[in-house]
């Protein structure tokens, strides 16, 4: 029993250059148009538009697995939470199955904790290559004093995050103070130094789909190596109408500067088949270099036992309880 390995998942990965930014276009910020009926319409035909079966639904899992920021964002996380969290981002699948299905090697894309837990996660993933991701800035709602969120990217960079997940100040977007959402984000880039930078809009509270492409674009020009819809606390998180209206603009981006910038849904993507319309999309819309963990994440922090589970359906053709997949 071998995957198949769909050819646009196996794309040889292109380190891109990074995205340093523009200067920012004021012009080209106040053309932006979402039409938000069309864009729901599209949205609603896309999880019928795409079936993957058997062995193409299995690499696109691993596929998915591999684009995975495995998430624990919880006021009550511990050391202990945080190592097994990592144990899971290392060993995702049980080997047995990873075995039948003829994959090596799977990890997670990365492990997103908060900035506390930074050193126990590096610790924990110490001879791996899965980076740790830190949501600073003030996370989630980014409205402590600015001096003490361009600090805390400093410590959590310092404490060894290669990537940071910032939030940007949601009230730049609501007033159209495009400057300064412009000259906020570039500080936190910036602060970054060679870690990559998440601009986390925080897109159910943005109002609408025409902030949420004109918020994507001035985070773009301010340096963003990837825009992120959602902090999971919203009411509103990762949703398709969101996504088509981000990675539209990142299209757009491209097209105007060559510069490829990453996509992260987030919050609220728990089951392996909203997956797959996620990652059909983004090949639909991008193509498939956008389908490699350098340009495309899931922030999830319960995606992952959903998906196992399907894996496990795969190879044995019955359903295991949720409680045997109690991380991720
Ligand atoms: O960035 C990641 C999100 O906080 C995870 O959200 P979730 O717990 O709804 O999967």
């Amino acid at each position: 029993m071998q995957t198949a390995i769909d050819e646009s998942l196996q794309l040889p990965q292109i380190q891109e250059p990074r995205n340093d930014g523009m200067p920012l276009d004021l012009d080209w910020v106040a053309s932006v148009q979402a039409n938000t009926s069309a864009i729901e319409r599209r949205a609603k035909t896309l999880p019928g538009r795409r079936s993957v079966k058997k062995s193409h639904q299995a690499a696109w899992l691993c596929k998915a697995i591999s684009c995975m920021d495995l998430t624990t964002l919880s006021g009550d996380d511990t050391e202990a939470r945080v190592r097994r969290l990592c144990a899971k981002a290392r060993q995702p699948v049980s080997p047995v199955i990873l075995d039948k299905i003829g994959m090596t090697g799977l990890t997670t894309g990365a492990v997103c904790v908060y900035h506390d837990m930074v050193p126990t996660a590096v610790d924990a993933l110490r001879g791996t290559s899965i980076p740790v991701a830190a949501v600073s800035t003030g996370f989630p709602a980014g409205l402590s004093p600015f001096h003490l969120r361009i600090s805390e990217i400093g410590e959590s960079v310092a404490a060894g995050a290669e990537e940071i997940d910032i939030v940007i100040s949601r009230r730049h977007v609501l007033t159209g103070n495009w400057q300064a959402l412009y000259d906020e984000m570039k500080e936190m880039r910036a602060a970054c130094g060679h870690a990559h930078v998440k601009a986390i809009l925080a897109t159910g509270e943005l109002g609408t789909l025409r902030n949420v492409a004109k918020a994507s674009l001035v985070c773009m020009m301010a340096g963003a190596d990837f825009i992120k819809t959602s902090t999971g606390k919203e009411p509103v998180n990762a949703t398709l109408p969101v996504t088509l209206a981000m990675i539209r603009a990142i299209r757009a981006y491209e097209a105007r500067t060559g510069l490829k910038v990453g996509y992260k849904p987030a919050g609220g993507i728990s089951k392996a088949k909203d997956a797959i319309t996620y990652l059909a999309m983004i090949k639909d819309e991008l193509g498939g270099r956008w389908l490699q963990p350098d340009l495309f994440r899931f922030g999830a922090s319960s995606l992952l036992g959903d998906i196992e589970r399907q894996l496990e359906h795969y190879v044995t053709g019955n359903y295991s309880a949720n409680w045997r997949h109690p991380i991720g």
